[in-house]
């Protein structure tokens, strides 16, 4: 069986984070395993506490995972603090891990920050040039290239930016577009569009974890990446069109609608 880790933040209402990644994993029918870098008190209307787990205990769930059962792949999602984002990427160096998709997640779904401002500069020059694929939605993507992104033209030159100082490629999500919801790679040097079906749901709680997930566990089966990317957009889409209506704001997804 492959096995893939999640580094990130707990979700207690289980449409995100931690809980979102382990559903998407085991729907894919690969072992999943969690380093918990935060516990937040939240649900589909907000979030409304978060409780850092610590560098050092971060650090040492990774040692007992990497010395034990060693992931085929790591997604990374909720890194809020600089000493954890450097402590992750130390003991991914340390231990050789491979197959990494970054999510740099900054806000939830609902409006709510989930990284500390200044940890910021440390994500960007330590945690991101250590992806296989980096998946930022529009409002990560405008902050890491520093200008606004209103339509497709503008995904390709942000992606173009953002994947000038990275060796990995680049995922620009278009959910947050209205009419469409394509994303795009920018992998190898070369543009390649996901067209997706904008689904009519308001529910979209957890969408980029469950993305980012989907991709790292078909990494983990041996899919390249842009097959990974076709799989992991056929995936959401069908999480999204089962129409799950979950809670007061915006709901989670239906993560085993495949099985
Ligand atoms: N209404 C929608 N219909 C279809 N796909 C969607 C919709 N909203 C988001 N997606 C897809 O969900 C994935 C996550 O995207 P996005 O919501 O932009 O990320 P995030 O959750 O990080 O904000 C992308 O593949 C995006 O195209
Ligand atoms: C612990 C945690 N991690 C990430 C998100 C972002 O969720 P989304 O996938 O909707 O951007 C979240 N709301 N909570």
């Amino acid at each position: 069986m492959k096995k893939v880790l999640t580094i990130a933040g707990s979700d207690c209402s289980g449409g995100a984070g931690i809980q979102a990644d382990i559903k998407t994993m085991t729907a894919h029918k690969v072992y999943a395993m969690s380093v918990i870098t935060a516990l937040t008190a939240q649900n589909t209307t907000g979030v409304y506490g978060v409780l850092d787990a610590g560098a050092d205990f971060v650090g040492q769930q990774m040692d007992c995972v990497f010395k034990d059962i060693f992931p085929d792949a790591v997604k990374i999602g909720m890194v809020s603090n600089i000493e954890t984002i450097q402590m992750i990427a130390a003991k991914l160096k340390e231990y050789h891990a491979k197959n990494i998709v970054v999510d740099p997640v900054m806000v939830s779904t609902s409006g709510c920050a989930l990284m500390q401002p200044d940890a910021m500069d440390t994500l960007i020059s330590v945690l991101l040039p250590m992806g296989d694929i980096i998946t930022p939605n529009i409002p990560e993507a405008e902050k890491l290239c520093g200008f606004e992104i209103k339509n497709v033209e503008d995904m390709k030159k942000a992606a173009e930016v953002i994947g000038r100082n990275l060796s990995g490629s680049v995922l620009i999500k278009g959910g947050h577009l209205t009419e469409t919801a394509d994303d795009l790679l920018y992998h190898d040097g070369e543009f390649m569009w996901y067209r997706g079906e904008r689904v009519n749901n308001p529910n979209t709680h957890g969408t980029g974890c469950t993305l980012s997930s989907a991709i790292a566990s078909n990494l983990a089966l041996g899919y390249d990446m842009k097959t990974s990317v076709q799989n992991a957009k056929n995936y959401i889409t069908g999480a999204l069109k089962d129409g799950l209506d979950l809670g007061e704001g915006s709901g989670p997804l239906n993560h085993c609608f495949n099985l």
